[in-house]
């Protein structure tokens, strides 16, 4: 479309154009119109005459006339555009700047991170994993308990754009995830893609469902309430969710060992060229599915481990060792018994 008579991001050309060329670019003038109260397209061709055509009366309702209303369909359209482009922001890097660990020394190390690569966070239990996450998930700026800097791109942020809701530079998937919205998986599935402006909804919330399914242990259908979802199956919702409709560049998840989800194919999910996606675990698993792990004792960063080749082929026994399990944590579920030796353990599950 024209880009001619641009002002502040506002292309008054459009005003030139078809309307049902301009309803089929952007579907969310039809609320736009419905809020006014007007049919958007009935006999007129350009949405000049369209505008042209309508009543001063019925304008004045809303406060309007032919040529604020003209000035509000341009602006509307340009900021909504906007926030299309916004979603879409993209990060260069992330400098986790080195902070102090519980006992206030300088923490050994920060670490720089890329978009592509998944990386967990391990370490005891209270060591800081979690603390970590929460310094990424507020962009902190030395004012946590750690004294971290998080740098998008290196750089701090202003303090409006960290507080602001508007655009997310960071996704959180915690532990304790609960609906309160009385909605399908269908409903709750297109509300969340429209909100996000994406075009073809039907196949993309498609796609979400079936992924969710294919991680969850226990199948379920698009017209299950979100609220009767079991904590496993809403964790593959929300992972599948992040994985095709989050925008922010960053998603931090805490802890998907304990939800009997496939873990593997949860990363394997996630894995985007323009996502850095941490994971806090203590799964051997998942640790040797990511490219690199942070290592976190007594609060501090102590080490940046690399997943090294040979450890990628312990994942491959690993993985068949895991399925093993999910053999027998079937047979717990089904009320059968457990009774195997290590030749039948190795050879025959
Ligand atoms: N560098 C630090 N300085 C001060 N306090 C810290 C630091 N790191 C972590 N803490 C505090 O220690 C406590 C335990 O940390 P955290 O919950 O992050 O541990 P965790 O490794 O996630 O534990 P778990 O494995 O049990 O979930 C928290 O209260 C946290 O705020």
């Amino acid at each position: 479309m024209g880009i001619v008579n641009k002002k502040n991001g506002v292309d008054t050309d459009l005003l030139n154009f078809g309307l049902d060329t301009l309803m089929e670019k952007y579907p969310y003038l039809k609320d736009f119109f419905s809020a006014l109260e007007i049919d958007p397209c009935p006999d007129q061709k350009t949405l000049a005459m369209r505008i042209e055509s309508l009543s001063p009366d019925h304008l004045s309702q809303f406060g309007l006339d032919h040529e604020s209303l003209s000035a509000q369909v341009l602006e509307f359209i340009a900021k909504m555009e906007q926030c299309r482009c916004k979603s879409h922001g993209r990060l260069d890097h992330l400098v986790i700047g080195a902070g102090f660990d519980k006992n206030g020394h300088p923490e050994a190390m920060g670490i720089t991170l890329f978009p592509g690569e998944v990386v967990s966070v391990v370490g005891p239990t209270g060591s800081g994993k979690s603390q970590l996450l929460s310094d990424i998930e507020c962009l902190a700026q030395g004012d946590t308990p750690s004294g971290r800097n998080v740098l998008p791109d290196g750089k701090p942020l202003e303090a409006q754009s960290r507080f602001s809701g508007e655009f997310r530079l960071v996704a959180q998937l915690s532990q304790n995830m609960n609906f309160v919205m009385d909605l399908t998986v269908e409903a709750f599935l297109q509300m969340h893609a429209e909100s996000r402006l994406i075009d073809n909804i039907p196949e993309k919330t498609k796609q979400i469902y079936q992924s969710a399914v294919m991680l969850a242990g226990e199948p379920f259908a698009l017209d299950t309430a979100i609220t009767s979802l079991s904590g496993g199956q809403s964790r593959a919702l929300m992972i599948a969710d992040v994985a095709y409709l989050s925008a922010s560049p960053v998603v931090l998840i805490d802890e998907i060992e304990n939800a009997g989800i496939d873990r593997v194919k949860a990363i394997s999910l996630l894995l985007n060229k323009e996502k850095i996606v941490l994971i806090s675990t203590h799964d051997p698993l998942l640790a040797l599915s990511c490219d690199r792990r942070i290592v976190i004792r007594n609060g501090g960063i102590v080490d940046v481990v690399k997943t090294l080749e040979a450890e990628k082929k312990s994942a491959a026994y690993l993985a068949d060792l895991d399925k093993k399990m999910g053999l027998l944590r079937e047979r717990v579920r089904k009320g059968k018994h457990l009774v195997f030796d290590q030749n039948f353990f190795f050879k025959h599950l």
